[in-house]
């Protein structure tokens, strides 16, 4: 418990926890010890853009981002997921991280465009490595990662998704999900592309980066993006179910077969990390880049009226 308040220092416990003198026995009001049995003990932390819930019994943290209107991965935000990311992976309690999204639609929006569109390069290479620091963290993850994308996933937040072990989305077609850079005139770099490469293979991914495909609910199942589709309702429970057969594997083991699985990718981004930042650098500060950025961004505003 020391820990854990120690982690999340806005923590709120539910039950009779504050209570608690030793694991398992709460004190009455006449200081009597009794045993307790709390069905579950959960903690949960708020920060700006993110609500962390630990449940102690089962070791899984559902992670809610909760950033209006459309969960855009800011500079802030992205700070402050890879810090929530740190923590529960520090946390030995914490074997799993259900990722969802606590707006209405939207899972992400992927990167906040305006942390892109008129900065200087200085902010863009900050904004840069904090995106990079995200999916390492996320990738990297000794933890059981399970996405339950409940809402349209594009660019950065297919991202997200796929560097989760496992995605379950909706089953509303309105929703979608990929990496559309291009129709932004914008290229996704390397370890994008490596990610998806990893999740649909080399053929489906050439064909959605380059048309920028945001696929439909049933065609992401269709092509592996996500690995179930389930009612809108039913998303997180379906999670949970599918976070438990993962749980009852071995850690060690689990662990041991993700990261040989996913370190070369990582290590790829890890030997260039400079150098992939001043390529992002060089190509996002471009007039050229700038003038399709905001085109794109009047056209996102247009759609509304
Ligand atoms: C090399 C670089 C790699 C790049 C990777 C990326 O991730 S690039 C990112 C690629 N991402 C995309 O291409 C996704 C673009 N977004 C969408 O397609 C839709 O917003 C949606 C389907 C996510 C949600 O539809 P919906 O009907 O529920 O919502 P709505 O459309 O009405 O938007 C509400 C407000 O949010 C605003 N805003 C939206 N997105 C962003 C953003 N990323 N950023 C900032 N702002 C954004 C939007 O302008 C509007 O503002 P307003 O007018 O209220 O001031």
């Amino acid at each position: 418990m020391a820990t854990l308040l120690k982690l999340f220092p806005t923590c709120t416990w539910t039950g009779r926890l504050a209570h608690l003198s030793r694991k398992g026995w709460a004190q009455s009001r006449s200081g009597r010890l009794l045993p307790c049995f709390p069905a579950s003990q959960r903690c949960a932390s708020t920060t700006s853009y993110l609500t962390v819930e630990m449940d102690d019994n089962t070791g899984v943290a559902v992670v809610t981002m909760k950033s209006p209107p459309v969960n855009s991965l800011s500079l802030d935000f992205l700070t402050e997921f890879s810090i929530s990311i740190e923590k529960l992976e520090m946390d030995r309690k914490c074997r799993g991280v259900i990722l969802t999204s606590g707006l209405p639609k939207v899972f992400s929006a992927g990167l906040d465009i305006m942390e892109m569109y008129g900065k200087g390069p200085e902010h863009c290479a900050e904004f840069w490595r904090a995106v990079q620091e995200m999916w390492l963290k996320l990738y990297g993850s000794n933890m059981i990662t399970i996405a339950a994308v409940n809402g349209s996933s594009p660019a950065g937040g297919c991202l997200m998704a796929m560097a989760c072990d496992y995605r379950i989305m909706a089953d509303n077609p309105k929703y979608s999900i990929g990496l559309n850079e291009t129709l932004l005139g914008i290229v996704a770099p390397f370890w994008f592309k490596d990610t998806m490469m990893n999740t649909i293979g080399f053929r489906a991914t050439e064909l959605a980066l380059q048309l920028g495909l945001l696929h439909n609910a049933p065609n992401a199942l269709r092509v592996g993006l996500v690995d179930e589709l389930v009612p809108e309702k039913e998303v997180l429970s379906a999670a949970s179910t599918a976070i438990s057969k993962w749980l009852a594997i071995p850690d060690h083991a689990r662990q041991i077969t993700k990261s040989m699985m996913r370190k070369p990718t990582i290590d790829r981004l890890l030997s260039h990390r400079d150098q992939d930042i001043n390529n992002f650098v060089s190509f996002i500060t471009k007039d050229s880049i700038q003038k399709s950025l905001q085109v794109y961004m009047e056209r996102l505003k247009q759609r509304k009226t």
